[in-house]
């Protein structure tokens, strides 16, 4: 079977910028799929044109085999958009809010209150739109997305908002929707959001793919050195940089760092040594898989 999402050579220009650029990829049916790249990377335009609300110049996108641009009745039943907050309708509160959506798609007040719990907004579920705090008026939103029980949700940049508390619990909330069998794209500046939730992430910059895989692959793909973490004083950066194994040590004020490919062999003559008090370990990450693909600082 086909993927349900297919993104094929899709190019999408503003005047002479390239947002997006001959882009193809396909998304699983129940996959959790990222795009995760900088500030003006292209994500957001890739999300709406792949949810229908932009044209493509060139190219095209397909949904269970439907053109989303087309806004096809049995395609939007079937796939959930995150709206800007800013998109709500005013002076209605929260439950009001919800509830027109429920309306327009013909969905039961039930699911209004059960949203509401979902997304943790029953306190709030009284409060005019424009009283809710930037991540309360993202969860709304989120709930907005879901309010015709979609298969397909689409998110932008959904925890930027939220505080660590608030963006943990959405996240379980959205592995929840992801666990009933939902498929789930998601813009995302967060390395760590990639790698918690995503099943694929995409890697883009200047409107291109620059990679696609599991989070755990591209970071093995990576084969990037072990990075062992000592207290300063816990052995001399001389006799660190003797031992069997180290490639090379970054001494600063608080750490001793030292960079190597054996970490095993490193470990042991460190043990040897009394010098693994405090120590810490750190492999690579997305970040590390991000800098090496852009050559660049991360722009969060
Ligand atoms: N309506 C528009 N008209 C002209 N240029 C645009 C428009 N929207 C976006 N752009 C430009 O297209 C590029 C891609 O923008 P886009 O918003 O898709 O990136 P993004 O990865 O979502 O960025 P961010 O993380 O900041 O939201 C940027 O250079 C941006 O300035």
């Amino acid at each position: 079977m086909g993927a349900q999402i297919e993104v094929d050579h899709l190019t999408v220009t503003y005047g002479d910028l390239r947002a997006v650029d001959d882009v193809t990829f396909g998304v699983g049916a129940g996959e959790f799929f990222g795009l995760l790249g900088p500030n003006g990377a292209g994500k957001t335009t890739m999300l709406e044109t792949i949810e229908g609300l932009r044209r493509p110049d060139a190219g095209s996108v397909r949904i269970d085999g439907y053109d989303p641009y087309r806004r096809d009745p049995q395609l939007c039943a079937r796939i959930g958009v995150q709206m800007q907050s800013s998109a709500f309708f005013e002076r209605l509160t929260a439950r009001e809010q919800l509830a027109t959506f429920a309306a327009l798609y013909g969905v039961g007040r039930d699911r209004v209150d059960l949203l509401l719990e979902q997304v943790g907004l029953v306190d709030k579920a009284d409060a005019p739109v424009e009283k809710l705090s930037g991540g309360q008026a993202q969860r709304l939103s989120i709930a907005c997305a879901l309010v015709h029980d979609p298969q397909v949700v689409f998110l932008d940049e959904p925890t930027s908002a939220l505080d660590p508390q608030a963006r943990r619990n959405l996240w379980d909330f959205l592995l929840g929707l992801h666990a009933e069998g939902r498929t789930v794209m998601l813009t995302t500046h967060s390395m760590e959001e990639a790698e918690q939730l995503c099943d694929r992430v995409a890697i883009v910059d200047h409107g291109r793919l620059l990679a696609l895989d599991a989070p755990a692959r591209l970071v093995a793909g990576l084969d990037a050195p072990t990075r062992i973490i000592l207290r300063p004083d816990a052995i001399s950066a001389a006799d660190a940089q003797a031992l069997p194994g180290v490639d090379a040590v970054q001494p600063d004020e608080a750490t001793l760092t030292l960079i190597t490919r054996q970490a095993p062999t490193v470990l042991g003559a460190l043990g040897q040594r009394e010098a693994l008090d405090g120590l810490r370990v750190r492999g690579a990450t997305l970040e590390d898989v991000f800098l090496d693909l852009t050559g660049r600082e991360y722009r969060a």
